[in-house]
């Protein structure tokens, strides 16, 4: 999976990834309203509001980019539905060629992750027969707990040809508060680096690993020195955009090739529309509003990558 999404970013020439977190008050109100009057002012309402919410900007971007980022808290604030409109998305994503990356940040004991790893990036076996679950590419993951917590995700990856991002930095405004504390001299995020540079070579792609890293957008010299510290690590940079990031932050988060990273944004594509800077599109052209943005966010970065040569 590694290898398809080094591909699909040469292809766009887009090291982005629209994040799909639909809220439900970023949601146009023609698109509300037509779905409270076919479920009502329900939980399958507000899920069959999202779906279609996250369909029509699929639909307005998905040839611009190469790959998205469905935040599962934004699904499963709505319970079952929201889970299934979660996994409806997932799907039709993939069925326009995208790559699903799978925002759950799990982990856990060995025993539960391998859990979580099945059900989102493998096969679960009923009887004799199996199942894939969620079925994203990717999937976010929180190493808290150590190598026991982290490996049945690299196993499930290994057999299914998927990958992982593992939270190095994040882009939080208290991401300090444990990450930056030093051990032995060095900040925590170099330790928690340096072990995913390592499980990553367990399994490597064409140049880069199926074990990435998420490093925020937020901090850019961290992101310098990690990106030294993983050389082969593909970095999912998230906190461009609503969270202040801007593409001249991020060149040090890229490697000389131009390739390495890939920036997410969310609220400050899918909910252009409600940014002045946009305003002209109007709410029922919400989805035209995120294709520029997605537009105006490419040239930014490649702007400054273009900027440093
Ligand atoms: O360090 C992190 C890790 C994950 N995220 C997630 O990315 C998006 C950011 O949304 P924006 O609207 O572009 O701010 C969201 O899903 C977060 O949960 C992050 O922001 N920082």
């Amino acid at each position: 999976m590694i290898n398809k999404l080094v591909e699909k970013i040469k292809k766009t020439n887009a090291p982005i990834v629209v994040g799909l977190d639909p809220m439900l008050n970023y949601i146009p109100k023609h698109i509300q309203d037509n779905a409270f009057a076919e479920f009502g002012e329900t939980l399958e309402g507000a899920a069959e509001a999202i779906w279609q919410f996250n369909k029509a900007i699929v639909d307005s971007t998905c040839d611009l980019i190469p790959a998205v980022k469905p935040q599962i808290a934004m699904y499963e604030q709505f319970g079952i539905p929201g889970l299934q409109a979660y996994k409806k998305t997932v799907d039709y994503c993939k069925e326009k060629d995208l790559v699903v990356i799978g925002d759950i940040k799990r982990g856990d004991i060995g025993s539960t992750s391998a859990a979580y790893a099945v059900g989102h990036l493998g096969h679960v076996q009923v009887g004799t027969k199996s199942y894939a679950g969620f079925d994203e590419d990717f999937a976010t993951v929180n190493p808290y707990l150590g190598s026991d917590g982290v490996k049945p995700f690299i196993d499930v990856c290994k057999e299914e040809n998927k990958g992982l991002f593992i939270l190095v930095k994040t882009s939080n405004p208290s991401s300090g508060e444990f990450q930056d504390r030093l051990i032995e001299g060095r900040p925590l995020y170099e330790w928690v680096g340096e072990k995913v540079a390592q499980w990553g070579e367990e399994h490597m792609g064409n140049g880069y690993s199926y074990v990435g890293a998420v490093v925020g957008a937020t901090y850019p010299e961290m992101g310098k020195v990690l990106r030294k510290l993983m050389p082969k690590t593909f970095i999912l940079v998230p906190g461009y955009g609503a969270q202040g990031g801007k593409g001249k932050d991020l060149v040090h988060f890229f490697n000389e090739d131009g390739l390495g990273a890939i920036v997410n944004s969310s609220r400050g594509i899918i909910a252009a529309y409600k940014q002045e800077a946009y305003a002209e599109f109007g709410e029922k052209n919400f989805a035209d509003a995120s294709r520029q943005a997605v537009k105006d966010m490419i040239a930014d970065i490649s702007g400054a990558l273009e900027g440093r040569k």
